[in-house]
């Protein structure tokens, strides 16, 4: 990713940042531009993510459901954030709120400083989540153009752009074939490659590598973190695995159940994440990292009743 972090260095575990009312991603670059009489004025560039108290509440027959409570977080431009929780923790809530498939009950949510609609509506971000949701009657290639074949982008445009992208996800062979001749590895790359075909500035992914058997997973991780270096593009992804989200991330976000809050920020002080390779699993900064987060987690369950963390792989 773009966003500067730590270089790896000796084996120190990560300190974990409480939640507190600020959750701040690492300072990026700030625009300059001229004011009337000449004087230089910083505009820090807006965050991918701002969230400031955001809360949601379910109204269902049976009663309500605070699914998030006082949720203060910032993803900066370029960064690559994970969210990790115990099931029903809200992690899928606070994604589909950023993703404008639902909308807060309290506090304030932008996207690149706009609201989540105006972000959707400039394409400002994409989406893959678990199922790959392929269109099993259009080919591979016209399942990465169909958002820009939403959006009105002509025919030889729509061609090129998902050349290009079968390319970066390695299927150019497979331009023709239909989904289900695809494996479930393949068909993720496919839904990767649509994600990235407005080359959104943030990619929502909700474990999007859930179903994949663990080699394959891993594969994925490391491509993943090569789609995102050369795109630029920030990420919040949401997944159940700690090397998971420690192999992937900038910070792991941990959260809490009942109602979900933010418990916990562990900041990955690791290789730049656009160099991370499959050698750092083997890292010990590596292991303490998931050391931290797993540590973290537990602390955040701790007073929730057994089996708060329940859904979460502690390994
Ligand atoms: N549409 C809805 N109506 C009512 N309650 C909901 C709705 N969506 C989510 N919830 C509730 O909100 C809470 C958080 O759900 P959410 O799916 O965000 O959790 P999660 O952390 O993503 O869980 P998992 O890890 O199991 O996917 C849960 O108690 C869930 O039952």
């Amino acid at each position: 990713m773009s966003v500067p972090v730590p270089m790896t260095g000796p084996t120190t575990s990560p300190a974990t940042s409480p939640a507190t009312s600020s959750v701040t991603g690492p300072a990026t670059s700030t625009a300059t531009s001229t004011a009337a009489g000449g004087a230089h004025v910083s505009t820090p560039p807006a965050a991918a993510v701002h969230a400031v108290g955001v809360g949601k509440v379910f109204t269902t027959r049976a009663g309500t459901v605070t699914a998030l409570q006082d949720v203060h977080l910032t993803v900066a431009a370029g960064e690559f954030v994970s969210l990790i929780g115990p099931s029903g923790c809200g992690k899928s809530t606070l994604l589909r709120l950023v993703a404008d498939l639902d909308t807060p009950s309290s506090g304030e949510l932008t996207v690149f400083g706009k609201s989540p609609r105006v972000a959707r509506e400039a394409q400002d971000y994409g989406i893959a989540f678990q199922q790959a949701g392929l269109l099993p009657w259009r080919t591979v290639a016209a399942n990465v153009a169909l958002p820009l074949e939403l959006h009105g982008v002509g025919r030889r445009e729509r061609a090129a752009r998902a050349a290009e992208l079968l390319a970066l996800v390695g299927l150019t062979d497979f331009a023709a074939h239909f989904p289900h001749q695809l494996s479930g590895g393949m068909q993720q790359r496919v839904a990767i490659a649509r994600a990235l075909a407005e080359r959104p500035s943030l990619l929502l992914m909700d474990e999007p590598f859930g179903a994949l058997d663990e080699m394959t997973r891993e594969r994925m991780q490391t491509e993943l973190v090569r789609l995102c270096a050369e795109s630029g593009a920030a990420v919040v992804f949401v997944t159940h695995s700690i090397p998971e989200a420690v192999f992937l991330s900038d910070r792991v976000v941990v959260m809490s159940p009942r109602p979900g809050r933010i418990s916990a920020v562990v900041p990955v002080a690791l290789a730049a994440t656009d160099s991370r390779t499959e050698d750092l699993r083997e890292d010990r900064a590596f292991f303490d990292a998931v050391t931290a987060v797993r540590e973290a987690l537990h602390a955040g369950s701790r007073g929730a009743g057994p089996g708060s963390a329940r859904g979460v792989d502690l390994r």
